[in-house]
């Protein structure tokens, strides 16, 4: 296996302490050396790459993927996700159980594990499911997940509604030492919502979605953590009033964790009523954006901006800036969830929830939390990196010598532009497209092999 001497390059380890210029060797997989002993260990036959200018970081997770497979295979493969994964600057992504048939047994998970090993680009962990069918009724066999080797289980895409059955989900994931992940919604309060309750919601007629819609399952989730000791991630979160109940329980000691994905921290619901009216209200949240004149256009009720949760008001994108850089909110993921342009293209009501997300979060988290001045680039590294390894209890997320070779490159500077010609994903579903960007991926390795470019 080649060997490899990145020279020169600005070297960022939360895990380790280390912020600093510094050479990386990378032999037979794995870290050998980091600084000074990197060169002098260097074999001749070893490719030396010049990173001036780039951030050496340990590879990044992204927690919170769909791949699609099995069943789903339109909207995207393990092949394609994991290609566009490589090209966002992640080296591992967890991926979610609402595939067709869902990932609720030992077998779906084995296959998954085999794909993936023969066609992925970058690490697939695999989380299961929580209940049966993801139905909410019976639950899953989460011990036989584990011995399958899943790293978490989650409902993800729907909640489990009966309080009961999610206390002795959490009991016997507990006791299999796994988290749970949980999609914090409240089906009675948010019913057939489609955006955010709230102002722009009634001037475009769309059907409300309350934020305590999801406030309220996570606060359900922390008084569970609370009685069962298991621990409890909060996915997606969107709403200030979720920040704020996580922050306290976290004071309080309570094993409850959360994440946030880019289009929370980066949009709001003043989107859905079109560029012009985003970019007049909000366009100055966004780092960099205000009083450009190359921002791109799209019209009122563009189904690219329909999630799952919704993006929410001005406040509640404040409230998770804050949580992220607080700490309150310790890793960032994409929820990168495809769908086919057929599906999207309909009226907003009809369109599934959900957008790509992997090639774009590296730059707008870089936007909103490094350039921006509200965090360093090793905390907000560290989001990407020791959150979720910690999280999920793998052995992920560093630079030190002996550990696997996975090691994301990128350039914060660089200024690009995401066209839909230009992804790796098998949809085009995201609505980062056109959008002036800073900050790109130049370089990703797995386990000491480059998977990007
Ligand atoms: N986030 C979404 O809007 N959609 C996800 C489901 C989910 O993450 O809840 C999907 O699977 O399409
Ligand atoms: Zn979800
Ligand atoms: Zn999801």
């Amino acid at each position: 296996m080649k060997a490899w001497l990145l020279t020169g390059g600005r070297v960022v380890d939360p895990a380790e302490g280390r912020d600093g210029p510094a050479d990386v060797l990378i032999q037979d997989g794995k870290i050998v050396a980091v600084g000074e002993a990197a060169a002098a260990l260097c074999p001749p036959d070893a490719e030396r790459v010049d990173v001036r200018g780039c951030v050496v970081s340990p590879g990044w997770i992204d927690m919170h993927v769909h791949l699609r497979e099995p069943g789903q295979t339109a909207k995207e493969t393990i092949a394609t996700g994991t290609a566009a994964a490589a090209r966002g600057g992640f080296t591992c992504v967890v991926c979610m159980p609402n595939t067709s048939p869902p990932i609720d047994n030992a077998g779906t998970v084995a296959l998954i594990r085999q794909r993936a090993a023969e066609q992925a680009h970058v690490h697939v962990l695999v989380a299961g499911a929580i209940t049966k069918g993801l139905a909410g009724e019976e639950l899953a066999p989460i011990g036989g997940l584990k011995r399958a080797g899943v790293v978490a289980i989650t409902d993800d895409g729907r909640c489990v509604q009966n309080h009961e059955l999610m206390r002795r989900a959490l009991e016997y994931a507990r006791m299999f030492n796994l988290p749970v992940l949980d999609h914090c919604q409240d089906e009675s309060l948010v019913s057939d919502g489609v955006a955010h309750e709230g102002v722009w919601s009634v001037l475009l007629g769309l059907r409300g979605w309350p934020a305590v819609g999801e406030t309220l399952m996570v606060a359900r989730d922390i008084l569970l953590a609370e009685l069962t000791g298991c621990h409890v991630h909060c996915q997606h979160l969107s709403a200030a009033g979720s920040v704020a109940l996580v922050r306290e329980a976290r004071r309080r000691g309570i094993p409850v964790s959360a994440e946030a994905c880019p289009h929370h921290f980066v949009l709001t619901d003043a989107a859905l009523a079109g560029s012009e009216k985003f970019w007049a209200t909000d366009g100055t949240g966004v780092w960099g954006m205000a009083g450009r004149r190359d921002l791109p256009h799209w019209p009122a009720y563009d189904t690219r901006f329909k999630m799952n949760p919704p993006i929410r008001s001005a406040r509640d994108r404040e409230a998770i800036l804050e949580g992220v850089a607080d700490g309150t909110i310790e890793v960032l993921a994409t929820d990168h969830a495809p769908h086919c342009s057929y599906e999207k293209e309909v009226e907003f009501d009809y369109a599934p929830f959900g957008i790509t997300g992997l090639e774009t979060a590296l730059p707008l988290a870089l936007m909103q939390f490094y350039h921006s001045g509200r965090m360093t680039l090793a905390d907000l590294i560290a989001r990407f990196t020791v959150g979720p390894a910690r999280i999920l209890g793998v052995d992920k997320g560093t630079l030190r010598p002996g550990a696997a070779a996975d090691i994301t490159v990128f350039d914060p500077d660089a200024e690009w532009v995401f066209t839909p010609e230009d992804t790796r994903s098998k949809s085009r579903n995201s609505p980062f497209y056109g959008w002036p960007l800073k900050g790109r991926a130049v370089m990703t390795f797995v386990a000491g092999r480059r998977v990007y470019p």
